[in-house]
């Protein structure tokens, strides 16, 4: 059986809008309930209304600001008790303009508020249960930033990277137990995230187009990849880059430090 045909109910973080919002659209068609979690309601709604007309499908909307911690436990205790929900689609998230030198602390944290402890807590809500269930899909949207600290992206790129490990290291552990794990890396995705942190998209070259974006992602999924980058001509270039990372495990348990270190 497919991934899916075993799924209903898919919660979408981040789908007032861009990315999370056209998934909704996809997943609708496809005939899945949603539930559809942003802080900005009324554009929730409007989403919501839209899908519930044109496909029949039931939508709910969670208005919760994913940074903070009541509104996200709001969003937690529905992933516990909703035995319905079988596709958790982390894909709330933040860039911020450059790198390190020119970000606060605060902005550094509010990100990985955002981009990383809401995306691993609500993982963690929903795990427990898809184990006893014996199925489920976490579907967590990093960036081909997690690959390319050179952007010099800052605080974005490393929680991107975070996000990259988290599903391999998720994959690994569950994989086997009925949890199936996918990490998307999108390159520049024309949405709002750059307005929002202040750059812009039309001095980008290489955009892709939401649509072709998300329909992309969902080959990935349908295929049940663990690692999906849909801009990636050759997915050789992935397979001989972890299987060189691969390698190099069986010489890193060492009793002394490697010759080249020794005094
Ligand atoms: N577009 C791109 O070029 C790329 C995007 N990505 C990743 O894709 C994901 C989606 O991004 P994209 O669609 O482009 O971005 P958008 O800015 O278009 O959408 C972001 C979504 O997240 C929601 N959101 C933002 N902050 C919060 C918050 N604190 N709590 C709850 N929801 C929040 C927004 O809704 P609201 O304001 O209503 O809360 C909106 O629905 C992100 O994780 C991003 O890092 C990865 C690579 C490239
Ligand atoms: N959102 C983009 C950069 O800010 C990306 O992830 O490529």
């Amino acid at each position: 059986m497919s991934i899916e045909a075993k799924i209903t109910t898919v919660l979408i973080t981040g789908a007032s809008t861009g990315i999370g919002a056209t998934y909704a659209d996809r997943f609708a068609k496809r005939g899945h309930n949603l539930i559809l979690v942003a802080r900005n309601g009324a554009r929730l709604e409007e989403v919501a209304a839209r899908l519930r007309k044109e496909t029949g499908v039931t939508v709910d909307i969670i208005v919760a600001d994913l940074t903070k911690s009541a509104d996200l436990a709001k969003v937690e205790t529905r992933l516990r008790d909703d035995k319905d929900i079988g596709i958790l689609l982390n894909n709330a998230g933040a860039a911020a303009h450059g790198g390190f030198e020119t970000s606060t602390a605060d902005a550094q944290e509010n990100l990985i508020a955002l981009n990383i402890t809401a995306l691993t807590r609500l993982s963690a809500a929903v795990i427990p249960r898809y184990l006893a269930q014996g199925q489920g899909a976490i579907v967590n949207i990093a960036s081909v930033v997690a690959l390319a600290p050179e952007l010099q992206l800052g605080m974005y790129g490393a929680t991107k990277a975070y996000v990259l490990h988290y599903s391999q290291a998720l994959h690994v552990e569950l994989g086997a137990r009925g949890v199936y794990v996918q990490a998307v890396l999108p390159a520049a995705t024309r949405t709002e995230i750059w307005e929002r942190s202040g750059r812009d998209v039309n001095e980008i070259n290489g955009v892709m187009e939401v649509g072709e974006l998300v329909d992309a992602a969902l080959v990935g999924f349908d295929r049940a990849e663990v690692i999906t980058i849909p801009p990636l001509p050759d997915a050789a270039q992935w397979e001989t880059f972890n299987t060189a990372r691969q390698a190099m495990l069986p010489n890193l348990a060492q009793e002394h430090a490697a010759k080249r270190y020794q005094a």
